[in-house]
Formats: structure tokens, sequence, C-alpha cells
């Protein structure tokens, strides 16, 4: 298995995109149309954020979940017991946020939604008609008018050395969701199993843009698209002193979407926030 970039330019970019996804589960690209120079300055502005007392003032809503989660109730992903050595902030377009940091993160939160339905669109459209038929709506309209989709910026600390023994950035998880878009963080470490168990690491160069296939995608497809596991390693040697910061935006359905014969999108999400120990 090989994660190679994909020309979002190049004729043939859906039918290699698609592929990538259904052969890994990831997808990655190059000359997309999201500004480089906004995400390297979100970057800057949310590790000043981080590193500022007054993150401690928008302590996330129970109820609603957008804000800031320290490192304290970070989350224990499936099946492990250690938190993970992160703490991060959920942005969504209606919940609170710094005032100073609202524009840019915003513009970025919808810019990034306008090429997820394009790219739902070309994974629809790749989509052999048996799995297709499975989808109860078009997948870009399954995202059209959802207030859940979220936009995580995470924060990984330098290491301390007081780390929890076997405590890693992020444990081993398949996300909830229907696609996952990230860009490449400004460090490296994000890795991706593969069919035969091993580790691969995600190309991080700065610039390109990261897709994957959440649990909702694989559950809606028939498992034709598989939500495959990645995890965040620690650094090692002089990284350790290093901050990373990365952007995930979860692209969640509208909790009436019809997923499947078993789940709509909100029960299904209300299942696994409930195993993550967070609601
Ligand atoms: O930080 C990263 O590169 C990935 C984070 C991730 O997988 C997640 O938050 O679900
Ligand atoms: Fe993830």
């Amino acid at each position: 298995m090989k994660l190679e970039a994909v020309d979002f330019n190049s004729p043939n970019a859906a039918k290699e995109f698609v592929e990538s996804l259904r052969q890994t589960g990831f997808g990655v690209l190059k000359n997309h149309p999201i500004s480089q120079q906004r995400v390297s300055d979100i970057y800057t502005h949310w590790e000043t954020f981080f590193n500022s007392e007054n993150k401690d003032s928008y302590l996330y809503n129970k109820g609603t979940q957008d804000g800031f989660f320290p490192q304290t109730v970070s989350e224990v992903a499936k099946g492990f017991k250690k938190k993970d050595i992160k703490e991060y902030y959920h942005y969504y377009p209606w919940g609170q946020c710094p005032d100073e940091l609202k524009a840019e993160i915003d513009g970025y939160y919808k810019d990034t939604l306008t090429l997820a339905a394009q790219l739902l669109n070309w994974i629809e459209a790749h989509s052999p008609k048996n799995v297709s038929t499975h989808y109860r709506e078009p997948l870009s309209n399954m995202i059209n008018g959802s207030e859940q989709t979220l936009l995580r910026i995470l924060h990984y600390p330098p290491l301390s050395g007081d780390e929890e023994p076997d405590a890693i950035r992020a444990a081993a998880h398949e996300d909830i969701n229907l696609i996952t878009i990230l860009p490449a963080a400004n460090e490296p470490g994000l890795q991706v199993k593969a069919k035969d168990g091993t580790w691969l690491d995600v190309p991080s160069d700065f610039g390109n843009l990261i897709v994957n296939i959440g649990d909702m995608l694989q559950e809606a497809s028939g498992s034709y698209f598989p939500s495959t596991t990645h995890r965040v390693i620690n650094p090692v040697g002089t990284d350790v002193t290093k901050a990373r910061i990365s952007l995930p935006l979860f692209l969640h359905p509208r909790p009436d979407v019809v997923l499947s014969d078993n789940y709509t999108a909100e029960s299904y999400l209300q299942e696994r926030l409930r195993e993550l120990g967070v609601l």
C-alpha cells in the first residue's frame, strides 16, 4: 500500500483520489484550492492561544461540545486506557470563539466545507452502482445545512518527560464522521494502518491536504469505503521540544440523515461519543 498525492487539477484527479480512498481509506491532494497562507496563519495564531491562560475562559460546553478541551479531559480512544497527550478546541460557526480568531477560522471552515461538497460528489460519482444505491440521499446533500460539522484545532504540546508511560499524542482510532479533511500539520507524526497491519507515515509535506474516510461513510457505503485506523505518534530526539498543531474538519451529516437500516447520523454519533467517554 502506498499513499501518493493526487494533483487536484489533473484530469484524472477524481478517479485517482477515490481509488486511493477505496484502497487505503486515505487520499492526499496537492494543488488544491485551500489557501496555504491562511493555514499557516491559523497554526501561528492558535499556538499563541493554546500557550495563553485565555484558553481557560473558553472551556467547552458539556451539552453542545464547543470550546476548549484541556489535556485533563482529553479523549481516551476506544479500547485504550490512557488519555491522549493533546488539548484541542472545537470550533462551530454557532459556538464560542475568541473574537480575534473568529474571522480567520470561520473563513477556513466555510472554504473547506465547499471543497468537501465537491469531494463528496467525486466519491459518489466514482462509487459503483451497487454501492451508490445504498446512499439514501446524495452524499454532498447529507452535510448541507448540518450544524454538526466540526473543526478541531489540535495542540500537541512539547513532551515534558512526565507523560504516562504508553500515552501517545493520539492513540489508534477511526473517525466517527463521513469524511475528514485536514491540512498537513506543522510537524510529522500522523500514521495510517495498512491492510497488513503495518503503520505507514502519511505524507506530511506542508501544503498537502489529507482526506480520510470515517465510520459514517463506511456504514453508508456498506463497507465499500474503509474507515481506516490512524494515530499520531510521539516525537523523538530533538523534536520532543516541538509542539504540533493540526486542523481536522470532521464532516458530519445532519442528525436526521439515514445512514443505513441500522443508524441515523444522530443515533450513530451518540453511540460513539458515549464510548469515547466525552458525553
Ligand atoms: O493530528 C492529526 O494529524 C490527526 C488528528 C486525528 O486523527 C483526530 O483528531 O481525529
Ligand atoms: Fe482521527
